[in-house]
């Protein structure tokens, strides 16, 4: 039973705290377990972080902290908000907001394919949630299906983007592999972060086109199982594949924005701002659904409400706290 479920490994603070119960989902670097708040019974995810999973220390410590940075700092609907954190010898264990619905992936693997409504209204927080990041110079760099997580068992729902642990904060990332060559011949911009939002944005965009394609059709643009090219090479060349009996009820507008993210030279690949203009997306009603979805609390409701909450709060990073500089750890 739950009161006897062996809690030894975790770190004392974090079971004092929280009651970990059974898994809810996996992930390359550890698993996810539902956790109950001790004092409040309220219900979160924690995802545990083994450290020996990564191929040195350095870099597990390296690609933890940054993912916990960053998760602490984020502050957007569609993004998964972080209560806690806590760290043993071999693992770090991050409190996070629970998704009742889960992840997408085992939702269009259910249904086979989403209708067309529901995979524009999540498209569209999903781009919400990455403008948002790169916004704030953060590039998520591993955007897949597992990543994306619903809030209820309800087709109209809202959804959040999670596991930043390939994230990289652009500046730095950029800035340090610049600055280690002459500084001579670098234009000004270099400095002034003008020249940041460089190629590396558009991978986000191109998973994303990924993410869709999955969405309506049910199945991977790139597969092993489609000719003798290798995955590699599809995606090397671009080269998805459209199987008609999935792909004939899905409007040519949808088709449209697949095909304009699916772009090999990143330059030329539609950016997340664009796909935001596209016509596809230009549909009051899924635009009245999101934004309900993700500014409940705007009083009155319409769009005018839900375009100043983004605009004010939506925007920018949250404060590190007052207390040290958010290095503080448990
Ligand atoms: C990582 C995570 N939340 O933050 C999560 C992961 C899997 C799942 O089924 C539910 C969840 O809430």
């Amino acid at each position: 039973d739950l009161m006897s479920d062996d809690q030894s490994s975790l770190p004392r603070d974090l079971q004092d705290k929280y009651l970990l119960t059974r898994r809810i989902g996996t992930g390359v670097c550890g698993e996810v377990r539902l956790a109950f708040e001790r004092s409040t019974c309220r219900k979160f995810a924690v995802k545990i972080i083994n450290k020996k999973n990564f191929q040195s220390e350095g870099t597990a410590t390296r690609n933890a902290k940054t993912e916990i940075d960053i998760l602490q700092r984020v502050d957007h609907p569609c993004l998964i908000k972080t209560e806690d954190f806590y760290q043993t010898e071999e693992s770090f264990y991050i409190v996070l907001e629970l998704m009742e619905g889960g992840e997408l992936f085992h939702r269009v693997k259910s249904k086979q394919q989403l209708n067309e409504s529901v995979a524009k209204l999540y498209f569209y927080q999903m781009l919400r949630a990455v403008e948002y990041l790169h916004s704030n110079g953060i590039i998520h760099r591993d955007l897949k299906p597992e990543n994306i997580l619903l809030s209820s068992q309800d087709d109209v729902c809202l959804i959040k983007v999670t596991d930043f642990n390939q994230s990289r904060i652009l500046e730095e990332a950029v800035l340090m592999r610049t600055l280690c060559g002459t500084p001579s011949y670098l234009a000004p911009e270099v400095f002034t972060h003008a020249s940041t939002t460089g190629y590396g944005l558009a991978v986000d965009a191109w998973s994303l086109g990924v993410l869709l394609f999955v969405c309506l059709g049910g199945y991977p643009p790139f597969h092993e199982s489609f000719g003798h090219q290798s995955v590699t090479d599809q995606i090397i060349r671009g080269e998805f594949t459209m199987v008609q009996s999935k792909w004939t009820s899905v409007s040519d507008q949808a088709k449209d924005v697949v095909r304009k993210l699916l772009v090999v030279d990143p330059m030329k690949r539609m950016s997340i701002e664009e796909a935001l203009q596209h016509p596809w997306l230009q549909d009051q009603k899924m635009l009245e659904t999101a934004h309900r979805l993700m500014y409940p609390s705007a009083e009155g409701g319409g769009a005018a409400a839900a375009m100043e909450a983004e605009s004010t709060s939506g925007r920018h990073l949250r404060k590190r706290g007052r207390e040290g500089d958010g290095e503080e750890q448990h």
